[in-house]
């Protein structure tokens, strides 16, 4: 496995940010929201997770980052297949349910198997299925490297969940499209 570290004498000496000061900072990047769901024995799992990217094209694959304190993250793991569910607008209850340790995250809730082994929930924007290819431990989390094996897009009309320092929303009625912004065009084909 090939894994780049920096030198040593790199970060010697500087402690950096606090947890707290890294939190306010980097709720500043704004993110979408993701649900990262399995299968562990026939019982389904997930967690909200907003640390989801997407890492190459050929070979397809994704990534998420996932806290060692969880639960949920070693038994899908074990599972060795995920959906990652990116949330719409207005999924905040779905959001919420997912991103805390109380109460069972699929109570009440309308889902079904995927032909991949693992649940999805209704009226998302995006669903990525893959099979857990590589894991890197990283501080307090493990970088979950994930081999899309194939992808659902169920509604590609609606607008999607955005969070940004701890909120949801950006607190502007219509987002700037980003082309027009950057000028990109058709950059990416
Ligand atoms: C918008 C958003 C984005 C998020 N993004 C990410 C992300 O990118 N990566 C990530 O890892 N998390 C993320 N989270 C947090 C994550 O969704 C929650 O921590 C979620 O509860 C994890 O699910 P779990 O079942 O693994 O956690 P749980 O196992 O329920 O653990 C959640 C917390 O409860 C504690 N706990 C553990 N065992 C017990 C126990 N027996 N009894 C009581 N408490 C216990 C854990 O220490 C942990 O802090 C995000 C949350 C939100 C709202
Ligand atoms: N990567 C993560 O593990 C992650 C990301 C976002 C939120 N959360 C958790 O969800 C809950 C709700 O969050 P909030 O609304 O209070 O936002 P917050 O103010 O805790 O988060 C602000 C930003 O800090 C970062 N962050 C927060 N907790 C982190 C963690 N444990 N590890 C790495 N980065 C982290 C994320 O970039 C997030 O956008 C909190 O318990 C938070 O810890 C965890």
């Amino acid at each position: 496995m090939d894994v780049t570290t920096t030198s040593p004498k790199a970060d010697a000496g500087h402690p950096g940010p606090s947890p707290q000061e890294m939190r306010r900072a980097m709720g500043t990047f704004a993110s979408g929201v993701t649900i990262v769901t399995g299968l562990d024995d026939g019982e389904p799992v997930g967690f909200a997770c907003q640390s989801f990217a997407s890492v190459s094209l050929e070979p397809p694959l994704v990534l998420f980052c996932a806290d060692h304190r969880g639960r949920t993250w070693p038994r899908i793991r074990e599972s060795g297949r995920f959906t990652v569910s990116v949330l719409a607008e207005r999924q905040d209850e779905v959001c919420a349910r997912f991103g805390s340790g109380t109460g069972r995250k699929f109570d009440g809730l309308t889902w079904h198997e995927s032909p991949w082994g693992t649940p999805v929930i209704d009226g998302v924007l995006l669903r990525v299925h893959c099979a857990v290819h590589q894991v890197h431990v990283a501080g307090d989390h493990d970088v979950v490297i994930g081999r899309v094996l194939a992808i659902d897009v169920p509604d590609d009309d609606d607008r999607p969940m955005i969070f940004f320092r701890g909120r949801f929303g950006i607190g502007t009625d219509e987002p700037v499209p980003a082309p027009q912004l950057w000028g990109w065009g058709d950059h990416w084909g």
